[in-house]
C-alpha cells in the first residue's frame, strides 16, 4: 500500500512537471538561448541565492561578470532575466509590454496592500488620481512648508556639540516626516505632531523593510510554519497593526477636516484626492496612504542625509555649494524652487548621492508580451521576471570611473556628455517611474540649503570606512554620522 502511494505521488509529480514544461515550452526554448548558471530541476538556481540577504546584488555582479550584461537564472519555476545594458533598460522600462510589477513586490502586499508601489490591477487608476499632487505647481505651493521645517531642522543641528558625532538621519527623518504630513497627507501642523504612534513608525520603518527583504531573499521563510516558528509572523503582525492604526488616524483626521473645507486643487494632498475620488474602499485609502507616506518621508530622509554626509566629507565641495548658495539665495529667507535650480554644485553632489545610494537597489517587472532587445537577437518570453539591478548599473566601471569613490565631478556637464544618459536611472523610467521626483528633489535641496546656512559640516571617520547596507535600498549600515559647528553669527540667533 505504501509503495503504491509513493509510486502514485512520484507519477503525479512527474506528470505535473511534464505538463508545466509543455505549457511553458516557448519560455523554456527562449530561456535556453540565454547565458546563465546551470539550473537544477525544480529548484533552478535558488540554492545560489541561499545566503546572507546583503549578498544578493554581489551575486548578480558575479554572474554578470561571467555571463554578460543579459543573463537568466531560475528561482524554482520563475524565469528571471537580468539586464544591465542602458539602452535596453530604457527600451524595456518604457514599453507597455513590461508594464507590470514583478513577483518580488508581492512581499510588500501584507504591509501596504495592492496599489501604487506593489502593483496589481488598480495601479494605473490609483496613480492617476494622485499624480497632480506631485506636479511642479503643487510642489511649488508646498515650498513654504519645506522651508519652515528645514529651518527648524537647521536650528536643531546647529545646537549639537561640535566635538561629538551624531547620526543626522534621526533628525532629518523628523523633518521630512513633518513636511510630508503637512503636504501630501494634508494635515495641519498640530495634527501632524499629534498622530497616533507616529514616532514608533519612524523607527519601525527600516526594520520593517529589513523583514520584507529577508523574506524576499530566504526561501525557507516562505514556508508559513517556519516563518511563524522563527517569530517573523509576530513581527509582521506588529508592523501591520502599527500601519493600520496610524493610517486610520491620518484618514480619520482628513475626513473630519474635509467636512469643514476642501483645499484648492493646487494645494491638495493625496489623502484628500483618494477620499474625494469616491473610487477606493476605506482599506484601499489607508493602504495607499501608507504607500505614499513611506515612499516619501523615508526616501527623502535617506537621500538628504546622504548629501549632508558627503558634504561633510568633501570640504572643497561644501565650500563651492556654500558659495553659490550665498550668491543665489543669501543667508536668510525662504528658498524658492526656481532658486534651487540655479545651484549647480549642489545638484552635482545630489546626483552623486543618488548614484551612490540607490533608493531602489533593483527593480523588477513582469513581461506581459514577448519583447526583443539587442537588435532583435534576444527575446524575453511572456511571464519573465525582468530584473534591472540599478545599484550594479550605478557602479558599472564602464560608465563610472573608480565607481566606489564619491566624486560629484562625475556630473560636471563635460563628463555627463561623455556618458550614456541611460546609465543613470535613480528614479527609474517609464510609466512606473518615481512619482515623487520633483517633490523629493525640492525637499532634499531645501533641507541642505538650510542646514548649510546654519552649520559648517565636518566628517566623522572617513568615506572609505562607510559600511553599506544593500537591501531593498542602499543605505549607510552604521548611520549617516557627521559633526556640525554653528556658522559665525548663528550662535547669537539661537540663544
Ligand atoms: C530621492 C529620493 C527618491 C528616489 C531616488 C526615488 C526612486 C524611486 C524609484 C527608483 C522608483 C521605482 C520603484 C520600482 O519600480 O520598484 C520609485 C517609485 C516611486 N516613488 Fe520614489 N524615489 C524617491 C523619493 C520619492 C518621494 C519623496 C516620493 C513621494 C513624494 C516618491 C514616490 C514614489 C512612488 C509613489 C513610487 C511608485 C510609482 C509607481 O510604481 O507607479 N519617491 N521611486
Amino acid at each position: 500500500m505504501l509503495w503504491l502511494t509513493i509510486t502514485l505521488i512520484i507519477t503525479a509529480g512527474f506528470l505535473g512537471w511534464q505538463y508545466w514544461r509543455w505549457r511553458h515550452r516557448r519560455m523554456l526554448e527562449l530561456a535556453a538561448r540565454l547565458p546563465g548558471p546551470p539550473a537544477l530541476p525544480i529548484l533552478g538556481n535558488a540554492l545560489s541565492f541561499m545566503f546572507n540577504p546583503g549578498e544578493f546584488l554581489n551575486k548578480v555582479d558575479v554572474f554578470m561578470e561571467k555571463y554578460g550584461e543579459v543573463f537568466r537564472f531560475w528561482l524554482g519555476p520563475e524565469l528571471n532575466i537580468v539586464v544591465k545594458n542602458p539602452t535596453d533598460i530604457r527600451a524595456l522600462l518604457s514599453s507597455n509590454k513590461v508594464n507590470q510589477k514583478g513577483p518580488l513586490y508581492e512581499f510588500l502586499v501584507p504591509f501596504i496592500g495592492y496599489g501604487i508601489l506593489s502593483g496589481g490591477p488598480i495601479w494605473r487608476a490609483h496613480r492617476k488620481i494622485v499624480t497632480p499632487s506631485y506636479n511642479k505647481k503643487c510642489v511649488d505651493n508646498f515650498s513654504p512648508i519645506f522651508n519652515r521645517e528645514a529651518e527648524q531642522l537647521a536650528r536643531v543641528i546647529c545646537k549639537k556639540d561640535p566635538k561629538r558625532s551624531f547620526d543626522i538621519y534621526k533628525d532629518v527623518v523628523r523633518c521630512t516626516t513633518q513636511s510630508v504630513n503637512q503636504t501630501l497627507m494634508g494635515l495641519s501642523k498640530e495634527d501632524s505632531q499629534n498622530l497616533y504612534r507616529m514616532d514608533e513608525m519612524l523607527w519601525a520603518t527600516q526594520k520593517m523593510y529589513g523583514l520584507i527583504f529577508e523574506k524576499m531573499t530566504k526561501w525557507w521563510l516562505h514556508i508559513p510554519i517556519i516563518y511563524w516558528l522563527l517569530g517573523k509572523k509576530k513581527q509582521q503582525d506588529y508592523y501591520v497593526k502599527l500601519i493600520d492604526e496610524l493610517m486610520a488616524d491620518i484618514v480619520r483626521r482628513r475626513r473630519k477636516a474635509l467636512e469643514v473645507s476642501v483645499p484648492g486643487e493646487e494645494y491638495m494632498g493625496i489623502v484628500d484626492r483618494y477620499i474625494l475620488s469616491g473610487e477606493l474602499t476605506e482599506k484601499e485609502i489607508q493602504s495607499e496612504t501608507m504607500t505614499l507616506f513611506t515612499t516619501s518621508q523615508e526616501a527623502a530622509a535617506k537621500m538628504a542625509s546622504g548629501v549632508i554626509m558627503f558634504l561633510a566629507h568633501l570640504p572643497d565641495w561644501q565650500d563651492k555649494v556654500y558659495k553659490e548658495m550665498m550668491e543665489v539665495v543669501g543667508a536668510d529667507g525662504p528658498v524658492t524652487n526656481e532658486q534651487l535650480k540655479q545651484l549647480e554644485h549642489l545638484d552635482m553632489v545630489y546626483k552623486e548621492t543618488l548614484r551612490y545610494f540607490s533608493i531602489a537597489a533593483l527593480i523588477q517587472r513582469t513581461v506581459v508580451e514577448e519583447i526583443t532587445i539587442q537588435d532583435g537577437s534576444i527575446t524575453l518570453p511572456v511571464g519573465t521576471s525582468l530584473v534591472i539591478p540599478i545599484h550594479n548599473l550605478h557602479r558599472d566601471p564602464r560608465f563610472w570611473e573608480d565607481p566606489h569613490r564619491v566624486m560629484p565631478e562625475r556630473f560636471l556637464p563635460e563628463n555627463v556628455k561623455k556618458r550614456d544618459p541611460n546609465a543613470f536611472v535613480p528614479f527609474s523610467l517609464g510609466p512606473m517611474d518615481c512619482l515623487g521626483r520633483v517633490y523629493a528633489t525640492a525637499l532634499i535641496k531645501t533641507i541642505v540649503v538650510w542646514v548649510l546656512r546654519y552649520a559648517r559640516l565636518e566628517p566623522a571617520g572617513t568615506l572609505d570606512n562607510i559600511k553599506l547596507n544593500v537591501a531593498i535600498s542602499v543605505s549607510c549600515a552604521d548611520g549617516y554620522n557627521i559633526k556640525a559647528r554653528p556658522r559665525n553669527g548663528r550662535i547669537n540667533e539661537l540663544s
